[in-house]
């Protein structure tokens, strides 16, 4: 296996709003995270909100700038700003789509510019791949015609998601993308990240606090909690033997564990069953 991010040691610090004496005091967001991700499998960060996962996905976009550790995308060791050819190679999915896309721009001049800027096609070429683009996430045509207001919030994930491809990226980040979905789009959105990321090969980091969803999508995943990864494993290992006990508390949350761990399916907030999106395509189905 060829590793496709490797974090190594990572911090990153914030300043503390406020502080006393208009001192400067800093925060460890990230506190020496290492992390591998090894090229086309789907890895799950999980963790309570503040624990740094959204941190750690800006870090490998190269939004957010470490103050020391080092970054490496494809064996090539980068700092931030990242020259466009990265930028291109790692593209992410935001938690609200409402917020994410322009309310005043028609899904084809989203995908256009970015396709244009890029320099993925252009001519009659472009036409193509916005098609290719829709037909991709599973988006009628016409969708290509329409506003950000006229669709609904599945659809319009489905558009933040089109827009991340029209850059032919090798790595999809997903952070919290399907948290703000009713719980028959979620289904939907993790099966259609599912099925592109095995015909894409795309590398896929999906980042949730919820441990049901990564487990029905993910092949690994790391446990973070206060800035750091306390436990990376498969991710049935994970559930069924936990060896950390801040991952046990985690796993225990979630009803369906109780005090057990070999739990088939975890449920999902709405109480609702997740099951397992293996490699024989299984599907989710609410
Ligand atoms: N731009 C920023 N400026 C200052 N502090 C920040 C900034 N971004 C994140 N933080 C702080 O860093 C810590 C980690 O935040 P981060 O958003 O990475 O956590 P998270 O696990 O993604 O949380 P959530 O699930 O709520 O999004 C938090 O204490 C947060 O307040």
């Amino acid at each position: 296996m060829t590793t496709e991010i490797a974090l190594d040691d990572i911090v990153v610090e914030y300043p503390v709003p406020g502080a006393k004496g208009g001192r400067r005091e800093l925060r460890r967001a990230l506190d020496g995270i290492t992390l591998h991700i090894e090229q086309g499998e789907s890895f799950g960060l999980v963790g309570e909100s503040g624990c740094g996962k959204s941190t750690t996905a800006n870090v490998i976009i190269g939004l957010a700038t470490p103050s020391s550790g080092s970054v490496a995308i494809d064996g090539e060791i980068v700092s931030t700003p990242r020259r466009p050819a990265l930028q291109q190679h790692v593209q992410m999915v935001f938690q609200d789509p409402a917020s994410s896309l322009n309310p005043r721009l028609r899904v084809r001049s989203v995908l256009r510019e970015l396709i244009e800027h890029h320099h993925v096609a252009s001519g009659t070429e472009l036409k193509g791949r916005l098609n290719e683009l829709m037909d991709m996430v599973g988006l009628p045509r016409r969708v290509l015609d329409a506003l950000p207001r006229d669709l609904s919030g599945g659809q319009r994930q489905r558009v933040a998601i089109a827009r991340a491809l029209a850059v032919e990226p090798r790595v999809l980040i997903a952070d919290e993308a399907v948290s703000a979905l009713d719980v028959s789009a979620q289904a939907k959105v993790i099966n259609l990240l599912a099925d592109l990321k095995d015909d894409l090969g795309l590398t896929l980091i999906f980042i949730s606090h919820d441990l049901s969803v990564v487990r029905a999508l993910c092949d690994r995943a790391a446990v973070m909690h206060a800035g750091r990864v306390i436990e990376v494993a498969q991710t049935e290992v994970l559930f069924s033997s936990p060896q950390q006990e801040y991952t046990r508390r985690l796993l225990r949350a979630i009803p369906a564990f109780g005090s057990s761990h070999g739990v088939p399916a975890a449920p999902t907030p709405h109480g609702q069953q997740l099951p397992r999106v293996s490699a024989d395509r299984e599907r989710i189905s609410l």
